[in-house]
């Protein structure tokens, strides 16, 4: 497949183009941002100077007067994912054609095991992402535990370049999990040092929820935001950081959609626990009133656990990721298209649940964000990549413009324009939750392993030349564990010797 346009047409796909030199923008690391040339040669970051002189045979890119940053890395994201009774609708393919055209260049899917088994699913996921046209990881689910689970857990970690595994504690009959198996999984992940993460909704109350709503005669798209309100995702929130507390083990919040969830997480912060929040795009952006849109195909796109919720939490979400409280931006892309999404026309409960987002991330986390003032330049780069890279522990490789570095990167015009349309995204899908939304700054170009695969609007990719990211357990987040541990021990103080109780 090597040389083959497709997407897009063209004939020379920019695979002739190895040498690239991008002159006169401003680097932006999340460290640092200064005007410098960035010199690229076969996928790997040469040198970052200014007045870099180059042979007549290298392709040279002009970036004056505009931002030269690290290529979005989307933490969260389900290509071919079978779900409620379906698959999504975007593949390893078309979803990173997607990210592509809107600058994410690497995403980390999260691998559901078959029927328990992790080494099947992990098999499964490495097949589905022959396709990739860009780089990839995976987190893995844990959807049920035995001595078999807890074994193959090493082989992720020790083998397959897995450091990270996801409990949800929703989807009550699906994949939800137990307390008991929570805190088995939290122990294990400590021992390897994998990062937890969790769906963080309390499943049993979502369960009752729902049969409220449907006795109720509740059964169109508003059923499902309120059979699942925030104070469900506070308390499974903090009951995961608590029982993460208890292991001592880090903890990643995924898809942090509320005020409630957002405020224990800041407090578990604030008393120096390691807890990380990602919140997605939809809850930094969207509002729930769409939910209760009249047209069905309209209300259902926007049905995704746990839910968007009311206008407010938006903005408190935003205000905690510009002050460091949530620490990087996913997007949860959980594409279905509207005949899919029509399973559930009659019981929002099978509409199957996801949003779009892997294409629109960078630009409307940078319209709400750094257009507004509401976060620097830097800050962009450390929610949109550099801290990903950081926590799965793959950085500098990622997430960084420094010699050495992957050739990830893209050209951000800060004074062009973007809109949001189905009609001209590259998803699958046949609707977009952003439709019609539009801002400042456009990703003019994209360049993956070295690669223009972005530019002029046109996309240049080839399937089968993604790569697989390994990501080695023990990322800065374990660091000084074992000490905060030795001190729990310290505190304990010396065995007790008691005397035999006298009846
Ligand atoms: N979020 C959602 O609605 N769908 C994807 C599965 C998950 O992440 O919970
Ligand atoms: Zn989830
Ligand atoms: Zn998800």
């Amino acid at each position: 497949l090597e040389g083959f346009c497709a997407v897009g047409g063209d004939s020379d796909c920019g695979l002739s183009s190895h040498k690239i030199l991008i002159k006169g923008g401003t680097v932006v690391n999340a460290h640092h941002k200064v005007v410098a040339d960035v010199y690229i040669e076969d996928g790997v970051i040469v040198s970052v100077r200014s007045n870099i002189r180059v042979a007549d045979d290298v392709k040279v890119i002009d970036a004056t007067g505009k931002y030269v940053m690290p290529g979005g890395i989307d933490p969260h994201t389900h290509l071919e994912m079978e779900f409620m009774g379906t698959v999504t609708i975007d593949d390893f393919f078309t979803g990173q054609a997607a990210a592509l055209a809107g600058g994410t260049t690497m995403h980390i899917d999260f691998v559901i095991p078959i029927n328990g088994n992790l080494s099947a699913g992990f098999e499964s996921y490495m097949n589905k992402a022959k396709k990739s046209a860009m780089d990839y990881g995976f987190h893995m689910a844990i959807t049920k535990w035995d001595d078999r689970v807890s074994k193959e857990m090493e082989v992720m970690v020790n083998e397959n370049g897995i450091n990270s595994f996801k409990f949800f504690m929703a989807y009550k009959g699906s994949l939800m999990i137990s307390d008991e198996l929570l805190l088995e999984g939290l122990k294990k992940c400590k021992s390897l040092g994998a990062i937890a993460m969790v769906h963080a909704e309390n499943g049993d109350a979502v369960a009752e929820g729902q049969k409220r709503m449907i006795e109720l005669g509740i059964t169109g798209p508003e059923g499902h935001a309120l059979s699942r309100p925030p104070v469900l995702e506070g308390e499974a929130t903090a009951r995961a950081i608590r029982l993460a507390n208890f292991v001592n083990t880090p903890l990643y919040v995924v898809h942090v959609m509320s005020v409630d969830a957002m405020e224990e997480i800041a407090k578990a912060r604030k008393a120096g626990q390691r807890v990380i929040g990602e919140p997605v795009v939809s809850g930094l952006i969207l509002d729930d009133s769409w939910l209760w849109h009249t047209d069905f195909t309209t209300a259902s796109k926007y049905v995704m656990s746990p839910p968007i919720r009311k206008s407010g939490h938006d903005k408190a979400l935003q205000a905690a990721l510009s002050t460091g409280v949530l620490q990087l931006v996913g997007t949860d892309h959980c594409t279905f298209n509207s005949t899919q999404k029509a399973f559930g026309s009659e019981d929002f409960r099978k509409i199957p649940n996801g949003v779009n987002g892997i294409e629109e991330r960078m630009h409307l986390v940078w319209n709400r964000m750094v257009e507004s003032g509401q976060m620097s330049v830097t800050d962009f780069v450390r929610v949109t990549s550099t801290e990903c890279a950081k926590i799965f522990n793959i950085y500098p490789q990622k997430g960084a413009i420094l010699e050495g570095s992957d050739a990830d990167i893209i050209i951000l015009n800060p004074n062009a324009s973007f809109k949001v349309a189905t009609a001209s995204h590259h998803s699958r899908t046949d609707t977009n939750v952003y439709e019609g939304m539009t801002g400042k700054g456009k990703v003019e170009v994209t360049i993956s392993q070295g690669r223009v695969v972005w530019e002029d609007g046109k996309l240049k990719v080839t399937p089968g030349s993604g790569r697989y990211i390994r990501m080695p357990p023990f990322g800065y987040r374990f660091d000084g564990i074992e000490k905060a541990d030795a001190a729990y021990l310290a505190s304990l103080n010396a065995p007790v010797r008691r005397t035999k109780a006298t009846a």
